[in-house]
């Protein structure tokens, strides 16, 4: 398979192809999911939750990021990398592109921030510092101290719109792609409607360009919660290989996310 770069997911949007993406945090998994047909791999920063063990992302650093990016890289030569800054690795404009850079230096094509209005000067620079960025709305996990907890976002009228005002300023400042995560399915068809960038939902419905699942919750590994918008693959398809396969067969046809796996608004 041709590799993925943001342009083909830009035109796969146009064609109305939905993009299948898993997080990744190792080579062995990353080796896999390339041969499997995933059109691009997000280093998350979840890997704090299901690689250390923490009982959130914060304490995940930019060092943990790149170490386990490398490990991608080196598994998926090939493959379309997406890497999470980690929180406060980006309160700044500077410190961004300073730790942009580690990331990219470890081998990803595109890093991926947690926020929309205050961030609109930060995309800027990373844009034109060659530095390709996804935005991320809805429940931003980094927040989850100011949230009070892993809830569903942009509920109310006023909050949908202001959801929809500011996926819209992201695009303009350059964000080639967004992550909606948990928001309702109707809000999240507004966004991927009225942006040019692709969609990709976690939680966010199946109206979205593309879906995105963290690896271990898809494999049904997941201990402490079980999100909503999980589905365990491997119970159904018997093996690994098979788990992501039908994964990606599921995103592309549209049979995932079921109403089951979304929240309405
Ligand atoms: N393994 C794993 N999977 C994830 O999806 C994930 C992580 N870790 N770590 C970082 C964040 C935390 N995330 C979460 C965690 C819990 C819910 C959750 O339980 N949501 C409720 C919504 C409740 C409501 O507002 O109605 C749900 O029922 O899905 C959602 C996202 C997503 N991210
Ligand atoms: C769930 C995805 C979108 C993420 O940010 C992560 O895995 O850290
Ligand atoms: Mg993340």
């Amino acid at each position: 398979m041709a590799a993925t770069t943001i342009a083909k997911l830009a035109k796969m949007k146009a064609a109305g192809e939905k993009i299948a993406s898993l997080t990744a945090y190792d080579a062995s998994f990353a080796k896999l999911f390339a041969q499997q047909g995933v059109d691009f791999m997000l280093v998350g920063d979840s890997l704090g939750n299901v690689v250390l063990g923490e009982s959130s992302t914060l304490p995940v650093t930019v060092d943990d990021i790149a170490y386990h990016t490398r490990a991608v890289r080196n598994g998926a030569p090939d493959a379309f990398v997406m890497a999470d800054m980690p929180f406060m690795s980006y309160a700044t404009p500077e410190q961004a592109c300073q730790e942009a850079a580690k990331l990219m230096r470890a081998g990803a094509n595109m890093v991926k921030l947690e926020g929309g209005d205050w961030l609109l000067e930060t995309i800027r620079q990373l844009v034109e510092r060659s530095v390709p960025v996804c935005a991320h709305l809805g429940l931003l996990p980094q927040s989850v101290n100011v949230l009070g907890g892993y809830k569903v976002q942009g509920k109310e009228a006023s909050a949908a719109d202001n959801t929809l005002r500011q996926a819209l300023a992201l695009q303009e400042a350059g964000a080639q792609l967004l992550v909606l995560e948990c928001v309702p399915s109707s809000l999240a068809k507004r966004i991927s409607a009225a942006l040019d960038i692709p969609t990709i939902g976690i939680g966010a419905g199946p109206d979205c360009d593309g879906q995105i699942l963290v690896m271990h919750d898809m494999l049904g590994l997941n201990s402490d919660y079980l999100p909503k918008f999980v589905k365990d693959f491997l119970a159904e398809a018997g093996d690994l290989a098979g788990a992501v396969e039908l994964y990606v067969k599921q995103v592309k046809d549209g049979s995932f996310p079921g109403p089951e796996h979304s929240f309405k608004g």
